[in-house]
């Protein structure tokens, strides 16, 4: 199957798919993807949705996940990767990239691009990575402004919210604001960086009902839990945002210390995509037999 065949595309748009998913039994797995190509790598393996992370964005332009790209730069992502998966996909809607009106700008964009939900947060600009310390918090009011306004601009798009506050304002702190943010529209919590089960398990007591997402980043604050031990402790979702992006760039960094050291690449052969890997990865042969179907369909071999 190609992108280039509109009736081939799914006719339901991504957010009902995105929900079908979240409402379906058993925790929902979002793998981050961040490129198309990486997409097309999941869902090989199985996946059935994905996430796309301002992080690993970010960090594949070569950017710091401060909060400092556009909305442009994310639709470029979320097409490619939509095209080539055709799989419902959560993006990463940082803060929002401003206001109200701003929120309201991005919702629109991100579900035209293609996206099944997105995630907005309860930080300032700059925003950090929520692993980091000294966040800066907006008050629990501005926050649920901004989710009323996304909720009131999306069509389907499932709607996510991020809270930081675990951090400053503990476990109380943080409920209370999912407890609002819920109230203004929000279709499913994140409580972001959780530092042990006993708090996972804790603020998923206290929001009974709600559909809650766990964010499985490396080398942050939460230790390593499976799928299915969030399941268990009453998580809907989980993320591993940046792990493709972190696998792919110590490889890369790899190939280079091997180039600069040898001046030839063939001790990395082993570890690359091979060609025919690569191009049955893009379903190239598709694109191909689809390119003859069309010459044959329209120059017909006329009998001599
Ligand atoms: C989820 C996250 O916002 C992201 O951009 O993927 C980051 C991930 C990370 O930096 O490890 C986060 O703030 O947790």
């Amino acid at each position: 199957m190609t992108y280039l065949v509109g009736g081939e595309a799914p006719s339901e748009s991504a957010g009902k798919r995105f929900r079908k998913l979240l409402d379906a039994p058993g925790i929902l797995q979002l793998p981050g993807a961040h490129n198309g190509q990486a997409a097309l790598q999941a869902k090989d393996a199985g996946f059935q949705a994905l996430y796309l992370s301002g992080a690993a964005m970010t960090a594949s332009m070569g950017l710091p996940d401060l909060g400092i790209i556009t909305i442009d730069q994310v639709e470029f992502f979320i097409r490619q990767i939509v095209r080539s998966s055709a799989l419902p996909l959560l993006v990463d809607g940082d803060t929002g990239y401003g206001e109200t009106l701003n929120v309201m700008n991005m919702v629109r964009a991100f579900e035209e691009s293609g996206a099944g939900a997105l995630h907005l947060e309860d930080q300032l600009l700059p925003k950090k990575c929520g692993h980091l310390n000294d966040k800066k918090l907006a008050s629990a009011d501005e926050m649920a402004m901004k989710v009323s306004a996304a909720h009131r601009a999306r069509r389907d798009l499932v709607i996510v919210a991020r809270t930081d506050a675990a951090a400053s304002e503990g476990i109380d702190g943080a409920v209370a604001r999912a407890k609002k943010y819920i109230e203004a529209g929000a279709d499913a919590i994140f409580p972001e960086a959780l530092t042990n089960a006993e708090m996972f398990r804790e603020f998923a007591k206290r929001m009974p009902g709600v559909k809650l997402l766990a964010n499985m980043t490396e080398f942050g604050r939460t230790p390593f839990y499976t799928a299915k031990e969030f399941e268990e402790m009453g998580y809907s979702m989980i993320i591993w945002p940046v792990s493709s992006l972190r696998a792919a760039n110590k490889a890369q960094a790899d190939l280079y210390a091997t180039i600069a050291r040898d001046g030839s690449t063939e001790a990395m052969l082993p570890r690359m995509q091979t060609r025919e890997e690569l191009y049955r990865t893009l379903r190239y042969h598709d694109y191909e037999a689809l390119d003859r179907s069309i010459v044959e369909t329209v120059l017909p071999t006329i009998a001599a």
